[in-house]
Formats: structure tokens, sequence, C-alpha cells
């Protein structure tokens, strides 16, 4: 028999303030999943998924210092295979540039984003089936 080779989804978790709560609900629909991946994440948005769920989380800068960058350079080598990252479409961020260079790093390396709670329950519905399959 082949052996099989399980590989561990590693996801990175980012969220701006006002949409921390629906990252706290979104990865406590998916903490079973969550608890098996490679978690990384910005700075406040890890300390709350730390704290609120207990989840083992890589903390990065906060997004407005340097996080959003510091993920995109993990991605950039190759790191991450999945970025959920709830964006704030109506309030101005003082980090935009940074915000855009991930978002752009995703698609030059061609790493699926989810920049919005239906789309990240698609994503990590198949991320988890597919490793229950594993
Ligand atoms: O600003 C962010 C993403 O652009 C998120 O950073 P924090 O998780 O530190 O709030």
């Amino acid at each position: 028999m082949t052996p099989t080779t399980k590989t561990t989804p590693r996801i990175a978790l980012i969220a701006h303030d006002k949409k921390k709560d629906d990252m706290i609900r979104l990865a406590g629909e998916y903490l079973d999943f969550l608890k098996g991946c490679t978690l990384s994440a910005t700075g406040t948005t890890g300390g709350r998924l730390a704290n609120e769920l207990g989840l083992s989380v890589e903390r990065k800068h906060s997004g407005p210092v340097g996080g959003d960058l510091q993920i995109g350079a993990l991605l950039v080598e190759g790191q991450i295979d999945c970025v959920i990252f709830l964006r704030d479409p109506m309030t101005p961020q003082p980090h935009e540039p940074d915000i855009n260079a991930l978002v752009r790093a995703c698609d030059v390396h061609n790493i699926a984003c989810a920049t919005n709670v239906s789309t990240a329950r698609l994503v990590l519905s198949r991320l988890s089936a597919a490793s229950d399959k594993a």
C-alpha cells in the first residue's frame, strides 16, 4: 500500500478592526480544522485568535506597523497556502499600500485570498474537506 502523506495547510488570518468579531466567529466555526493547521496572523488578530479560541498562531506585527508585509514575505517564500483577509472596505486604513501589496502578492503567486466571510467559508470548507480525505 502507498503511504499517504498528509500536508498541513498553512493559513494566514488577518482582520481589520471592524471585522475582527467576524474573524473570531468564522474561526470558531472551523476550530477543529484550524487546530490542525499551521497558522500565522497579524498581531492583534492573532492575539484574539489565541486568547479567545485557544489557537496556536505565529503572531507577526500589527498590520499598520508592517504585519501585512511580514505575511506577504512568508507568502513570497512559499510558506503560506491560503490567506483569509477580512478587510474593512468602509474604513480608510493608514497602511493601505501594505494591504494592496499583500493582496497583489497573493495574485502574483496564485495563492487563494479570501477577503470576505462568504469566500472564506468556501475556502475553509474546501480545505477542511480535503484534509479529512488525506
Ligand atoms: O491591519 C491589519 C491588516 O491590514 C490587521 O492588523 P492587526 O491584526 O494587528 O489588527
